[in-house]
Formats: structure tokens, C-alpha cells, sequence
């Protein structure tokens, strides 16, 4: 499905009319000439077989809110939520490290009570036992491995789900300071390292655990003095090379965390300006940039690859001293016949068994650090604030008229350096105002704050007498719609992109937007028509068929109020009168606040105001403005002769 409401199947592809029937455009709207033009009536039969075998998907019940992430996130809490698989789970768990153990003391049986004894049903029972303990043992494996994956899967989708909607709900000054490759990681890398320790690393963990804990225990019991001897000879040296180990783990994780964010983020980069690159011919320098940033990761790696190769090889060493410790020792008390042959045997079997773990237990640490890593770092995000939050007492914005008022606001993106001071400015319904002034003077800044997409540090907002602050943002975003200076447009539909906002539009809106800001052209010309597809981010269309498409959406999504900030790319001037045109359309009856970089946009607004050094400097009609002699005359004297010489 693509990400928009309607899908590829378009509006038609519902709940109910089937995935494969939705894939083809169900309903009125099938073409016939087109790559999704139905089911052939061939394959029909197939179809409706298949779909019948298709489980059915309900409805995600994830609804977004913009209240702030509830609850810290643990590894408890990622458990915790499906409690019928973690009981299986650890049940599973516990059957599996307990039969592990019964080998060695089969063994010993086998040995002592059958072959020395030479009793052969006892060795008959001693082997077969051993079968079925192997036999449970893995079915008990199973068991384990089938529902610690789901547990992981699961909580590791809500997770996703639960950071990809605070993704959503962070506003835009987390996005100017936080790198789009670093949110990547958390997505990606970060995600699966809390994924590979529920899916493997808990389960093995407590086994391992267990194992320690059993066969420590079994030791004691065969013979308390050997177990104490072979136990001291390797536990201390274990210890102590196991906290070198912890220390330096922790260190090479959290480089591995930072390194990672750092690849991330300059591939994210240099795949967005991928076409600046290339037009600069900087493909060089980047490479090498690239390398820098790989290679911090490498050092990072093999810094940890490192750590292991002491640590992993010191324990086998540790554990093989050990053995040779109690063929020594358990050898001799065989020879003076206080322990037996099979006892020597299930005791050799028990150590090993108890190393092997050790073993394991390393690669669960490093495993174990990486998840928190990842886990601190999922936290700082789940738990960031964002700058624009709905107050508690929010209540939707009544139908507004579309009046708009600053009132003595202050903003600046760094509070010690205001970008706006104190502006005052009254917009009345259905007026469009024009903001002009130079570039950096804080234009867009006042559009971003009608907009509420930052909150004055000062001074109120208002829209037909409430304080943007008072009401809740969906009702806000609803009547306030928003044209950025560069048009954002989602792979998918034309359709799916004039609808965003509104994607169950019905036709005819669709289809009176296309009209309205005169892109009938390019519907004719798609081949699909409106549901001709898009590549990413629009690059198959025009940077003025861009804005159309903006405007259009804008259109579709009937707001009260527009904010448009005119893209200072320039086209040319067939396009440029299309694009004009489709903004006159656009604003007909609504109150608008246009940033405009193009005075001809300017000459026929309402109301023009100046915008320069943190206020506004002039304001009046582009006629008063220009019998003033002012700052504007200036402007649009020097941009008319400007224009002239093009
Ligand atoms: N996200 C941001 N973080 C920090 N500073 C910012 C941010 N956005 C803009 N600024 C700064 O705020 C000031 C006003 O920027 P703004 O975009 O409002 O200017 P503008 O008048 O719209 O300019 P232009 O005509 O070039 O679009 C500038 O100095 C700019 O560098």
C-alpha cells in the first residue's frame, strides 16, 4: 500500500473490496490501458482462491495524538505488554536449561551402573533416557525460539510504531538541530539491537544463567571438595577478566552507537544533495568524506573486535586450565578410589558445561550493551519535548472567519536573538496580505508563527480572537493551510498528493482543484491520467508543476486561511503566470499571508507590509506604499528595472 489513504487502488480500494482487488483500483475508477487496470477475467477464479487464503488485516488501531510519549521506556516495559508469550517463553526456557544438565548425570549412570557393572538394561535405560531428554530438549528449544521471536517482533513493531509517532509529533525546531541520519539510526540500528536481545539474547542469558547456577550446584554435590578446588582455581580469574571486559565493552558500544549515526547521517545527506554533488563535481571530496566517516566506524568495530579476542580466547584458556586441574585432581582420588570413573566423567562433562556459557554469556554482553545503548538513546528521544505542544485545556477552533492579529510578538529560534520584536499586525477576514522586505528579515518567521509551527517567546497569535496556544492543533491545521516554499511531494498518485490532506475527497474536489490552478494540462498529458505515479519527492514533474500540485493540495483541503510562502526558485514566465494564476484562484475569499519574493505577487495584495530589523517597518496598499517614497518604492523601483533588463 502506498502511505496515502487511498492507496494505489485509490479511493475506491476500501476496507473490504480485498488486497489484490485494491491493488487494481476497485470501483468506477479502473483504467483500462493502465499497469493496475484489474484483475483479468483469467485470473479471476485464481484471485478470488488466493484472497480467500489471504489472513485478514483489520484495521491498525494506532490512532496519533499529540499528548507527549507516556511512560519510560525499559526493557520491562517493551516485555511486558504481551505477558502470555513471556510466560511461555521463560517456561520454555527453564524446561530447556534443566534437561540440558541430565546428560551428564545419564552419562555417568550409563557408565558406573551399566558398563562397570555390566548391567545391561540400566545401560539400555541410561541411553535411552538420554534420547528422550535430547528429544524434549529440543522440542522445548523450539517452544523457546518460535515465542521469544514473536515477543521480540511485536514489541520491536510497537516500538517502531511508538517512536515513528513521536517522530511525527515532534515539531520543527527538533528537526533544524537533530540530523535526519541519527533519527535514522534510531529507527534502524538502534531498534534492531533492542530486537536481537529479546529475540536471542534474554533467553539465552537466563539458560546460560541457569546452566552456572545447576551445574555449580551438581558440582557441590558429586564432591564438595573438587567442586570448591577447580571452582576456586577459575572463578577469580574469571572474574577479574570479566570486569576489564565490562569497562572496556562499554566504551566500544557507545563509539559503535556514535559511529553509526555518523555513517547514517552523511548517507542520508549526500543522497539528498546528490544532485548538488554532482553539479559541483564533488563526488571525490565526498568519497573521501564517506571513507572518513566509514572508517571511524571500522575503528570502532575493530576496537570492539579487539576487546574480544582477549577476553573470548582468556576464558577458554581459564576454563582449559581448569580441566587440566581436574584430571589431576579427580584422577587421583579415582586412584585411591574415592570418586568413580563416572563420576570423574559427569564431573569433566559438568565443567564444560560450565564454561561453555561463560563463553556464551560474552557475546550476550556485548549484545546486552548494545541494546542499552540503544535503549538510552530510544529514551532521549521518547522522551523530547516538543517546543509546539497542545495545551491541556485545548478546544477545537470554532468555523473560523478568518480574522488574524499579532499582538506584541518577540520570537526568536535563539531567545537571545529576537528575529521578531514586539510586532503588531492585524489581518481582517478575507484580506491577503503581502510580506516583503530582505532576505533573512524574518518573513517566513511571521508566516511560521500564524502557522503555529513555532510558539512567540512573546506576544500572542491570534485567530478570530483566540490565541493559537488555546486551541488544538489538528482544528488549527485544518483551517490554516500552509504552501512551503519548496513543495514536499510523497511517491505515490497525482491523485494521492492533491488529496493529502483530505484523502477522502471526492472526485469532483480533485478534479475542481486540477482545474482551479491549471494543471489540467499535465493530467491530460500523464498517461494514468491522475493516477499517473509520482516518483519521490516529485522529481518526475516540473519544479512549477510542483507548486501547482501544492496549490491544488491547499485547494483540496478547503482552509480558511492560507499561508503561502512563494518559492524564490525561478521559473519561467509562462510558468510563472500559471503559478500567479493559480494563486489568485487559490486565495479567493480566504484571508492570506503571502511571503512574497516577487513584487508582482506584492502589487496585488491587499495590503503590503515591510518587514525589516525584527518589525514592520511600512505598511499600506502597493499604491500608498509607492506614492510614500519609502523603503517599498525603493524595493519596486530597483526590482522593475530589474525586471526590464531580463
Ligand atoms: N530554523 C532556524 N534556526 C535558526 N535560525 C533560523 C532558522 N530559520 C531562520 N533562521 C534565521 O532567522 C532569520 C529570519 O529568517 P526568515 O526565514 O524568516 O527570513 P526571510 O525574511 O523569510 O528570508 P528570505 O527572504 O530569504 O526567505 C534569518 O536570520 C535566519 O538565518
Amino acid at each position: 500500500m502506498s502511505m496515502f489513504g487511498g492507496g494505489f487502488g485509490g479511493p475506491g480500494g476500501g476496507p473490504g473490496s480485498g488486497a489484490i482487488a485494491g491493488m487494481g483500483g476497485t470501483g468506477t475508477r479502473r483504467q483500462g490501458n493502465t499497469p493496475f487496470a484489474g484483475v483479468p477475467p483469467e485470473l479471476a477464479a485464481g484471485v478470488t482462491l488466493m484472497e480467500a487464503s489471504e489472513p485478514a488485516h483489520p484495521e491498525p488501531e494506532v490512532t496519533f495524538s499529540h499528548s507527549p510519549d507516556s511512560g519510560r521506556l525499559t526493557l520491562w516495559s517493551l516485555l511486558s505488554g504481551r505477558r502470555a508469550l513471556l510466560v511461555t517463553a521463560a517456561v520454555a526456557v527453564l524446561v530447556e536449561a534443566l534437561l540440558l544438565q541430565s546428560g551428564p548425570y545419564l552419562v555417568q549412570v550409563g557408565i558406573d551402573h551399566g558398563i562397570i557393572a555390566r548391567d545391561v538394561p540400566v545401560l539400555v535405560f541410561a541411553a535411552v533416557a538420554f534420547l528422550a531428554s535430547v528429544a524434549l530438549t529440543a522440542a522445548a528449544t523450539a517452544v523457546r525460539i518460535r515465542t521469544s521471536g514473536r515477543l521480540a517482533a511485536y514489541s520491536t513493531r510497537d516500538l517502531r510504531v511508538r517512536v515513528f509517532t513521536q517522530l511525527q509529533r515532534l515539531s520543527l525546531d527538533h528537526y533544524t538541530t537533530e540530523k535526519a541520519g541519527v533519527t535514522m539510526t534510531r529507527m534502524t540500528s538502534d531498534v534492531e539491537a533492542l530486537q536481537q536481545l529479546l529475540q536471542e539474547g534474554f533467553a539465552q542469558f537466563l539458560i546460560h544463567g541457569l546452566t552456572m547456577v545447576v551445574v555449580t550446584a551438581v558440582l557441590i554435590h558429586y564432591d564438595a571438595g573438587l567442586a570448591a578446588i577447580t571452582l576456586l582455581l577459575v572463578v577469580p580469574p574469571l572474574l577479574l577478566l570479566t570486569l576489564w571486559f565490562r569497562g572496556a565493552a562499554d566504551v566500544g558500544y557507545q563509539r559503535q552507537r556514535d559511529t553509526i549515526a555518523g555513517l547514517f547521517t552523511h548517507l542520508t545527506e549526500s543522497l539528498n544533495g546528490v544532485r548538488v554533488i554532482a553539479a559541483h563535481n564533488q563526488q571525490d571530496r565526498n568519497v573521501i568524506a564517506h571513507r572518513e566517516v566509514v572508517g571511524a566506524y571500522r575503528d570502532a568495530n575493530d576496537h570492539t573486535g579487539r576487546i574480544n579476542a582477549v577476553y573470548g580466547p582468556g576464558t577458554s584458556v581459564i576454563g582449559l586450565l581448569g580441566l587440566a586441574a581436574l584430571l589431576l585432581i579427580g584422577g587421583r582420588m579415582v586412584l585411591r578410589g574415592t570418586l568413580t570413573i563416572g563420576e570423574l566423567t559427569a564431573f569433566v562433562l559438568y565443567l564444560n558445561a560450565f564454561f561453555q556459557p561463560v563463553q556464551q554469556l560474552v557475546q550476550l554482553y556485548t549484545n546486552y550493551q548494545q541494546a542499552r545503548a540503544a535503549l538510552g538513546k530510544l529514551r532521549g528521544l521518547l522522551g523530547t519535548a516538543p517546543a509546539v505542544r497542545e495545551s491541556p485545556g485545548a478546544r477545537p477552533l470554532p468555523p473560523a472567519s478568518g480574522g488574524i492579529e499579532l499582538r506584541e510578538v518577540t520570537f526568536g529560534y535563539d531567545r537571545a536573538r529576537p528575529v521578531l520584536r514586539g510586532v503588531n499586525l492585524r489581518i481582517a477576514p478575507g484580506e491577503t496580505i503581502a510580506c516583503v522586505g530582505p532576505t533573512g528579515a524574518g518573513k517566513s518567521t511571521l508566516a511560521k508563527l500564524v502557522s503555529r509551527l513555532y510558539d512567540p517567546d512573546a506576544g500572542t497569535v491570534l485567530i478570530d480572537g483566540h490565541d493559537l496556544r488555546d486551541v488544538t492543533l489538528d482544528s488549527l491545521h485544518r483551517q490554516v493551510g500552509v504552501v512551503p516554499q519548496e513543495p514536499f511531494l510523497f511517491a505515490g498518485t497525482l491523485r494521492d498528493n492533491i488529496a493529502f490532506a483530505h484523502p477522502g475527497a471526492p472526485d469532483e474536489l480533485v478534479e475542481a482543484a486540477v482545474d482551479a490552478v491549471g494543471l489540467r494540462d499535465l493530467v491530460d498529458r500523464s498517461p494514468g491520467g491522475l493516477r499517473t505515479i509520482l516518483h519521490e519527492r516529485g522529481q518526475s514533474v516540473s519544479s512549477g508543476e510542483r507548486q501547482l500540485i501544492a496549490l491544488a493540495r491547499v485547494f483540496v483541503a478547503e482552509p480558511r486561511v492560507v499561508v503561502l510562502d512563494e518559492a524564490t526558485s525561478s521559473l519561467d514566465l509562462r510558468s510563472e503566470l500559471r503559478v500567479e494564476a493559480a494563486i489568485q484562484r487559490l486565495l479567493e475569499g480566504r484571508t492570506a499571508i503571502l511571503v512574497a519574493h516577487r513584487l508582482s505577487t506584492a502589487r496585488r495584495a491587499d495590503r503590503v507590509i515591510v518587514v525589516d530589523d525584527g518589525d514592520i517597518v511600512e505598511q499600506g496598499t502597493h499604491d500608498q506604499l509607492l506614492a510614500a517614497g519609502g523603503r517599498y518604492a525603493t524595493m519596486y523601483a530597483t526590482w522593475e528595472s530589474h525586471t526590464a533588463t531580463k
